[in-house]
């Protein structure tokens, strides 16, 4: 039977159901976070409520009826459900395709529980063919710009975007990532830069992945 890239990110969306448990969830950014939002609406009145990670995912929740809580108010999280743009199987993720990396990185950091959920396209044996977004300080862009065509990468400015923090991202074209743990920690140390999308010294705990033969689990 042959399966759409949609088909298999709802399919996903829907077994991440399992793993919400009561209490508050952590929801993240993105069209496969959107059909997991779909799907919690069917169990809204099993939980307390959500964090967002982003405007357009609060938004969705408040649309479906789900209460958006908070993260200062929620305190520790059990689980965090998100689609990324790449992983692998060390659970090591781009993501911030949608620009929502730095809220995504800070709700994801108050969960135990990182539920990644993907279509099988996202699945890499290296990550960095996706370009790396990294959300930086307006002022800073130029200079930051640089240190990363130090670092072998080529930064392209996402045009007319604005993050809900009011940053930019630079898409960094070109990197080969062999050791995602030691990059994100490199990167951090830029100034300018809030947040990079590699989530590697954080990566995900389950991996939920849409294939056409069904919905398989990795774990790390
Ligand atoms: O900023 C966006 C997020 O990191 C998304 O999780 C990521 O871009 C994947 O999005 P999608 O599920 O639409 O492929």
């Amino acid at each position: 039977m042959s399966m759409s890239q949609d088909e298999m990110k709802q399919a996903v969306a829907r077994a991440a159901i399992e793993h919400v448990p009561a209490g508050i969830i952590g929801v993240g950014t993105g069209s496969t976070a959107n059909y997991f939002i779909d799907e919690l609406a069917h169990i809204k009145g099993r939980i307390d409520g959500a964090v967002a990670s982003s405007v357009a995912t609060a938004e969705r929740l408040k649309k479906h009826g789900i209460r958006v809580i908070d993260l200062n108010e929620a305190g520790e999280m059990e689980v965090y459900v998100d689609g990324a743009d790449e992983i692998t199987r060390h659970m090591a993720m781009i993501k911030g395709g949608g620009g929502a990396l730095t809220r995504e990185k800070i709700v994801a950091a108050c969960a135990k529980k990182f539920v990644c959920i993907v279509d099988q396209t996202k699945l890499v044996d290296v990550l960095g063919k996706f370009p790396l977004p990294i959300e930086v300080i307006p002022m800073a862009r130029s200079y930051v710009a640089r240190q990363l065509v130090k670092l072998g990468g080529n930064p392209v400015l996402r045009a007319g975007f604005t993050t809900d923090n009011g940053n930019v991202i630079l898409d960094v074209h070109g990197l080969n990532i062999l050791d995602p743990v030691a990059l994100e920690t490199e990167l951090n140390q830029i100034v300018g830069v809030v947040t990079n999308g590699l989530f590697a010294r954080r990566g995900a705990d389950v991996c939920l992945m849409g294939t056409p033969e069904g919905v398989q689990t990795l774990t790390r």
